[in-house]
């Protein structure tokens, strides 16, 4: 790489000594009427064309180098952002600024460390020619010599303020592009499609985008307008610069001081040089830049893995305990998504013994989602104490927790993948055992209807790659179900599992989901409340805080909200059914 370079530093400087040679030997011919060897000016001319050639060998040679390089970092770039987001904390996931710097950290970046890797070779080579030429050049005339270094200049500190520029522009109009792919994406996405048919939303959605996109453009308009005015500026000087130079030069011509190979070569030199200055000056701007923007990268990449608050503990990481005596027992929880934000859980205390079913209810917002989501360890910047078996949360890493704990989410994900890696998914490892596959299809009830599709467990789902399959909601999760029944684990958690399900399909998941969670210790969130009534326990909550607690027939007698809630539920089923 080095000697080509070098190689390749060489080629202009010595192109010009042989333009200089090849062109007095031509007038040296015509002066002579053709008397003189002519044979000279073919070695010159054969001399030439090898340069060229070998020139153009260097620059693809190289080009296909960096294509290569170019995969490379692209492949290793993309591994470390998308190992760093699958296991950072999701509470980065509610900073806006994250996903700003996110963008930053991913967009170009391998083009960024391909330029910065071939940067100082690139600088070393320009540098080589650059001396070379104007070495040569002076050779031919002092005045040439400066002209060039006043040439090379004024580029050279225009074009690292133009990188300094752009960068600051790019980190400040990050926001702004975000909101306008956002936008996009709702015109382009298929999950919002159907609605913005339904809604009509076309016009309004095209109009925001319209409005922020030429505000963006705005942005970006203005700042090419202004760098490439200096840019005119700086060619223009150039220009300037030299023909004033090549008028001293022709000057110099007549009163024979110089030969007319000496003019040519100065001439080619010339040119040579701007573009040599030009490659100097974009170099350092983007070796300047590049650096402003990997910082992004480099600052991603160290972003600690959880946010953690001052006054969490800490201590050394504890294995998660065997379910056996005390459970999970949760002491004052206080809980907010951000730091001085609203609080959505508060003065939250329970505890659930081994083996227990447990219902989470309450209305819309009341808290049931994120408490769980704090069970999972998901979010551990809480106060209080939430512990299994007596350690504390924030002392089992998440993987290890994850590995006794299965959830089915609300917004649980759908993956546009076979079926069986959909339900393969809830324990990666077991993916190709067939049997356990079955087995929790069964217990999740997709069995029936995934036996049935094109290519049965290898079907792909969904609709965005040719010869998926589309699934209904309610089919969607009982695979998200049959999930979280194939991880097997001892702590079962269901947020809102039979919202999509029709009503044999939901008496049927309570009915398996008991039998099958003996001995497993299962929360869920139901506003059935016709679904709790076996449970061990049922948490109340409202605006984040428990209410009431209790089994059904305890909560029952206490005739609050929870009894409330019930007798509502209950008289719409009796009113229904007498009408
Ligand atoms: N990621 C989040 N960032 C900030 N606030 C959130 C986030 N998720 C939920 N909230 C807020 O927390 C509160 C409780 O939401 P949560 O989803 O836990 O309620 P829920 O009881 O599960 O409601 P539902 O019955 O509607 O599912 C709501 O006010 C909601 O706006």
């Amino acid at each position: 790489m080095l000697g080509s370079k070098l190689v390749h530093a060489l080629i202009p400087s010595v192109q010009l000594l042989i333009t200089k040679e090849l062109v007095d030997s031509i007038n040296h011919i015509f002066q002579n009427n053709g008397q003189s060897d002519v044979y000279i000016v073919y070695y010159y001319l054969a001399a030439q064309t090898g340069l060229l050639l070998l020139d153009k060998m260097i620059t693809t040679a190289e080009l296909i180098n960096n294509a290569k390089m170019q995969q490379q970092i692209n492949y290793e770039v993309e591994r470390r952002i998308v190992g760093k987001t699958s296991v950072i904390s999701l509470s980065y996931f509610e900073n806006s600024k994250f996903y700003d710097h996110l963008m930053r950290a991913s967009s170009g970046q391998s083009q960024r460390v391909v330029e910065m890797l071939n940067g100082p070779l690139s600088m070393l080579q320009y540098i080589i020619t650059f001396t070379t030429v104007v070495g040569v050049l002076t050779t031919f005339h002092w005045l040439a010599g400066v002209t060039v270094l006043l040439l090379a200049a004024l580029p050279l500190v225009i074009n690292a303020y133009i990188g300094k520029m752009r960068y600051s522009l790019l980190k400040e109009a990050t926001p702004l592009s975000r909101r306008v792919q956002y936008y996009l994406n709702l015109l382009k996405g298929r999950d919002t499609a159907k609605e913005i048919r339904l809604f009509q939303l076309q016009d309004h959605l095209i109009q925001c985008w319209k409005q922020l996109f030429e505000s963006y453009a705005k942005k970006m308009l203005s700042f090419e307008i202004k760098t490439n005015a200096y840019r005119f500026g700086i060619d223009g000087i150039s220009a300037i610069l030299i023909s004033l130079n090549l008028a001293f030069i022709i000057w110099m011509g007549t009163k024979q001081k110089l030969s007319i190979g000496e003019y040519m070569a100065i001439s080619q030199a010339f040119m040579m040089i701007q573009g040599v200055v030009l490659s100097i000056a974009l170099s350092i701007s983007s070796l300047y830049e590049n650096s402003l923007q990997l910082r992004d990268l480099i600052d991603f990449l160290e972003y600690p893995l959880e946010i953690k608050p001052e006054d969490e503990p800490q201590g050394t990481e504890v294995a998660f305990p065997a379910m056996s005596d005390k459970g999970i027992k949760v002491d004052n929880l206080q809980f907010s998504y951000e730091e001085n934000g609203p609080i959505i859980l508060d003065q939250i205390s329970f505890q659930i013994e081994p083996g227990q079913k447990v219902a989470i209810v309450g209305n819309n917002g009341a808290g049931k989602s994120t408490l769980v989501k704090c069970l999972l360890g998901l979010y551990r910047s809480y106060k209080g104490s939430i512990t299994y078996e007596d350690v504390d949360l924030k002392h089992i890493p998440a993987q290890e927790l994850m590995q006794h704990i299965s959830a089915v989410f609300q917004d649980f994900a759908k993956y546009e993948l076979t079926a069986r890696e959909n339900i393969g998914f809830g324990r990666v490892e077991h993916l190709e055992m067939d049997d356990k596959m079955i087995a929790a299809s069964m217990k999740g009830d997709s069995h029936s209807f995934i036996s049935k599709l094109p290519c049965a467990y290898d079907t792909n789902l969904g609709r965005s790659f040719y010869g998926g399959t589309e699934l209904s909601g309610g089919q969607w999760q009982k695979i998200a179900i049959s999930r979280a029944f194939f991880r097997d684990a001892d702590i079962i958690i269901l947020d809102e599992p039979a919202a999509s399900l029709d009503p044999m399909a939901e008496a049927n998941l309570y009915k398996t989901f008991a039998e099958l969670s003996v001995g497993k210790t299962t929360i869920m969130i139901s506003h059935r409340l016709n679904s709790c009534v076996n449970a061990d326990l049922i948490l109340v909550m409202k605006s984040g805080r428990i209410i009431e607690q209790g089994t059904h027939a305890e909560l029952m007698r206490l005739n609050g909200e929870y009894a409330d809630m019930f007798n509502i539920q209950a008289e719409g089923f009796q009113f229904a059914a007498v009408n």
